[in-house]
């Protein structure tokens, strides 16, 4: 009961919130009160510019979406979500100063000087283990807030994890675009990520499926995995994906006490750590672990001492099918 309530005062305060808002919504133009340093980024909806305040020289991150493209609800939801989470010490801060221009709505987020988690991740070989814990204790205690106000947030990847010093004491989660209260139903129409959940793949052409928050329990797995690697651990969980259907065999052997081998990618993680990934990687969406789980792990070792990358590498260096595709920043 104290969890029903909590989501229905959640979507409430975003609703009035949103209401608020979209009552005087300031009109200014862009450059006559921030200097434009350089872009930070660009996603599917809008870009991210580095600003500083012309005359309090304050340095900002401008989130601009053209208004030809984009709803100003759409917009509103996505600036009021992230004001309501912002007091959480790993949720992104807000100015809370939000406009339209002539050709833009736009608002102002604290920078992150850092830029994100994909932004630090070395090629092919990740970052160090305990910035990786780090990262994970944040974001599970950031999706762990979310998830109790009710929200899946649907777009957790590395490159919505803000970083603010290299060792990743401090991150933040972001981008809350798709964010949505769970129960929500929603088909997938943008296509599939190798952060995506299997289970979105039977709804591609039906009524939708009812948002859960295991949805982003799958996508914070994934991002564990390429973070640690510097390699997505596959292209798409779809039938007719290789590494998708090893892994997904292997988890399932796992399930039924009868394991297999561990495919090869992830011959590098320790007992412990693999089993935090099948927690949160379990094909079956009602057997997949909350994203808390990961605090359970954090006394082991998660990365098999000496890793030869290199000579398992070379092993079959020659087998093209088992090339996991590096991460790069698009
Ligand atoms: N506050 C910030 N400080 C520094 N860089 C940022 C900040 N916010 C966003 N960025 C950069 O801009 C990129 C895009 O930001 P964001 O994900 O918010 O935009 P989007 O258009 O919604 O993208 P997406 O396609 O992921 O939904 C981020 O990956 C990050 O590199």
């Amino acid at each position: 009961a104290m969890n029903l309530n909590a989501d229905k005062e959640a979507s409430e305060v975003v609703e009035e919130l949103l209401e608020l808002t979209s009552q005087n919504l300031a009109k200014m133009e862009v450059k006559d009160h921030y200097n434009i340093i350089q872009e930070l980024g660009q996603g599917k909806y809008g870009r991210v510019l580095m600003v500083t305040h012309r005359i309090r020289g304050t340095p900002m991150a401008l989130k601009l979406v053209p208004k030809q493209t984009s709803k100003l609800w759409n917009f509103l939801y996505e600036y009021c979500v992230s004001l309501y989470l912002s007091s959480h010490p790993n949720m992104v801060n807000m100015f809370g100063i939000v406009f339209e221009s002539q050709e833009h709505y736009g608002f102002l987020q604290e920078l992150a000087l850092d830029r994100d988690l994909l932004a630090l991740i070395q090629p092919r070989i990740g970052i160090p283990e305990d910035a990786v814990k780090r990262c994970a204790r944040q974001i599970s205690n950031a999706l762990g807030f979310l998830h109790c106000k009710g929200l899946v947030h649907r777009d957790i990847k590395p490159e919505n994890i803000l970083v603010f010093d290299k060792d990743c004491r401090w991150v933040k989660l972001t981008d809350f675009g798709l964010t949505r209260r769970k129960g929500t139903i929603l088909r997938l129409i943008s296509g599939f990520l190798p952060y995506t959940a299997p289970e979105l793949g039977h709804f591609c052409n039906s009524e939708g499926l009812p948002i859960d928050f295991n949805l982003d329990s799958w996508a914070f797995g994934v991002t564990l995995f390429c973070i640690q690697t510097g390699y997505f651990p596959w292209e798409k969980c779809l039938p007719g994906d290789f590494f998708y259907e090893e892994f997904a065999r292997w988890v399932k052997s796992g399930e039924a006490k009868e394991p297999c081998t561990i495919p090869r990618h992830w011959r590098r993680f320790t007992p412990e750590a693999l089993s935090m990934f099948q927690k949160l990687l379990a094909v079956d969406p009602k057997k997949r672990g909350t994203v808390e789980e990961v605090l359970n792990y954090m006394d082991f070792q998660w990365k098999v001492d000496n890793w030869k990358e290199k000579e398992d590498d070379d092993e079959e260096e020659e087998e093209d099918s088992e090339c996991l595709s590096e991460l790069e920043e698009s």
